[in-house]
């Protein structure tokens, strides 16, 4: 690949090139990136990672092998208008728009073209994040290829079906937002009972690191790792009672239901009745 074009210029895009620029798998200036009207945001990219940005689409199209659609679902009808010209056949269009489906983008884009769908997290930015692509018929062996080796440079990757990607967006795309929130709870807590900030902030990232590391590494279920935790009469047992009482495990299934019921509904800012991808029979 010798260019790469990000259409907005956002968290996901910065996570994502300063992934791929780490990995050192495209050099910088091969990266091209455009927002909405931010100018200075993009100065900062430039500099940040050494990328080359612009306003001029004709500039930011010539030549490019792939175009990463890094917009809101909600500015994708506007942003595929201003660019459906400057799609052409042998580009591989790259949508990590949370719930529009393949179909709908080529509908937008009046064409058909070779569309990988991805969700990918923030973690992209450290090279930790967990993606899910499909990719359409258009998608040449080459691409499908190309495309896992520039998700690889930012994480783990893996295929799935087009319709599971609502149910990764509410899993794993949103995912590290929840673990956040565990953590934002537990610094919490950690102030009322008396521990610095600074402490519990070293403990807490330790266990959430340790944590990880024991569900990778060994190979019992989680439930069982939390019952080693967990003396008869002891802390944990009393801690874990709370939770269960406030049904803070349900409340975490409904979360993730939630949100990928949401990912649908995201998907139908881009044309209403190509959007849901349903489950085949
Ligand atoms: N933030 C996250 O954790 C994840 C986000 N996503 C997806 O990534 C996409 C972007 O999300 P964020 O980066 O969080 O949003 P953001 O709001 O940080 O960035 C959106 C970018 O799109 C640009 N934009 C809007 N309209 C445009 C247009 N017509 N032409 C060019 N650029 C335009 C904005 O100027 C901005 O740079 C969304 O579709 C979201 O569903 C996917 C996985 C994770
Ligand atoms: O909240 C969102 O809609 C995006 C998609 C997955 C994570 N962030």
């Amino acid at each position: 690949m010798k260019k790469l074009v990000f259409v907005g210029a956002g968290s996901m895009a910065e996570a994502m090139i300063s992934g791929i620029g780490a990995s050192g798998l495209l050099p910088g200036k091969q990266i091209w990136a455009t927002n909405k009207q931010d100018a200075d945001r993009l100065r900062i990219l430039e500099q940040r990672f050494g990328i080359t940005t612009t306003y001029d689409l004709g500039q930011l199209f010539e030549n490019a092998d792939a175009i990463v659609l890094a917009m809101k679902p909600k500015d994708a009808a506007i942003a595929m208008e201003e660019i459906k010209h400057y799609l052409t056949e042998g580009m591989l269009v790259i949508s990590v728009l949370a719930g529009v489906a393949i179909e709908a983008i080529e509908a937008a884009a009046e064409k058909s073209l070779a569309v990988t769908r991805a969700m990918p997290n923030t973690s992209a930015a450290i090279g930790k994040s967990a993606t899910a692509l499909a990719v359409n018929s258009h998608v040449s062996d080459a691409q499908r290829k190309l495309v896992q080796e520039l998700f690889n440079t930012i994480g783990l990757t893996t295929f799935v079906e087009e319709y599971q990607l609502d149910a990764v967006t509410g899993l794993s795309g949103s995912g590290p937002a929840y673990i956040y929130y565990l953590v934002e709870a537990m610094e919490k807590s950690a102030a009322e009972i008396g521990l610095e900030k600074q402490t519990a902030k070293q403990l807490i990232i330790q266990t959430l690191l340790g944590a990880a590391e024991m569900l990778t590494q060994s190979d019992k279920e989680p439930a069982q790792l939390r019952f080693e935790v967990t003396s008869p009469g002891g802390t944990t047992e009393a801690g874990i009672k709370v939770l269960e009482q406030n049904g803070v495990q349900s409340a975490f299934v409904s979360c993730i239901k939630e949100a990928t019921a949401q990912s649908k509904k995201l998907g139908a800012l881009l044309g209403n009745e190509l959007s849901a991808v349903k489950r085949p029979l």
